[in-house]
């Protein structure tokens, strides 16, 4: 009998998420208040630890990459584990996200996404089956309100082209991106300001952002 061999193709390797940070001094600016600075960046800390956690495990993750120059972010990821990649933050979130893309297309990458750090009540599932929607098809996912992004993936060996800003889901969708919509409200799901996070707590929040919302349970 001839053995049946399963060649693996590169885009059988899954996509490599970028996941970018801005300084925390400047992230998040709308969960400031009645927080203080410290709880300020705890909180911003804890929803990206809980994003990147569910994103590394789900089905279609390569591997998370974190675009940031802020050092207590830096020292936090790498105590997982994950790459940290400095940016110059005056250049803004597109830019960081294009420097990403090129050091993981200069290492031989083949898929690269970038997945926002907001997204406390990610389900890992929920993610492998929106990778798995996409296909190999440069897509993107739009938030919930409808007019971000909180999820966008090249095709494979092509450049990203991130248009991330206000807009950015009609900015993704001219750039020939198709809309991810199905039963993955957690992919959608980020948190600009206290109502998001009340909306993400009654959702199921990661275990980090729990504890840090709830400090005596
Ligand atoms: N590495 C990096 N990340 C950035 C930069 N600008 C924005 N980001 C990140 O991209 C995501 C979206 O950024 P923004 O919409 O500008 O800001 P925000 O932190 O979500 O919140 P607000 O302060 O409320 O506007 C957040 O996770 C930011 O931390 C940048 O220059 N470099
Ligand atoms: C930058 C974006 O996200 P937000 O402002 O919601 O963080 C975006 O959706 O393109």
């Amino acid at each position: 009998m001839v053995p049946v061999t399963t060649e693996n193709t590169p885009e059988d390797a899954g996509v490599q998420l970028l996941v970018p940070l801005k300084p925390l001094a400047l992230a998040k600016s709308r969960l400031l208040a009645g927080r203080g600075s410290a709880g300020h960046f705890e909180l911003v800390t804890a929803m990206a630890l809980d994003t990147v956690a569910a994103a590394r495990r789900a089905r279609g993750v390569a591997s998370v990459l974190v675009v940031s120059s802020d050092p207590e972010l830096t020292e936090a990821f790498a105590q997982l584990g994950v790459e940290v990649l400095p940016d110059d933050p005056a250049d803004g979130l597109n830019a960081a996200l294009r420097h990403g893309d090129e050091v993981l297309r200069s290492r031989g990458v083949t898929r690269v996404g970038a997945l926002q750090a907001d997204l406390p009540a990610l389900r890992s599932g929920e993610l492998g089956w929106a990778l798995r929607s996409a296909g190999t098809d440069r897509s993107f996912c739009p938030d919930l309100r409808g007019d971000g992004t909180t999820l966008l993936l090249a095709e494979p060996h092509r450049p990203l082209e991130p248009r991330f800003g206000p807009g950015s889901a009609l900015a993704h969708s001219e750039s020939g991106a198709k809309t991810l919509l199905g039963p993955w409200e957690s992919v959608r799901r980020d948190v600009d300001t206290e109502q998001d996070l009340n909306a993400a707590k009654a959702a199921g929040l990661g275990p980090l952002t729990a504890a840090r919302l709830n400090p005596g349970e």
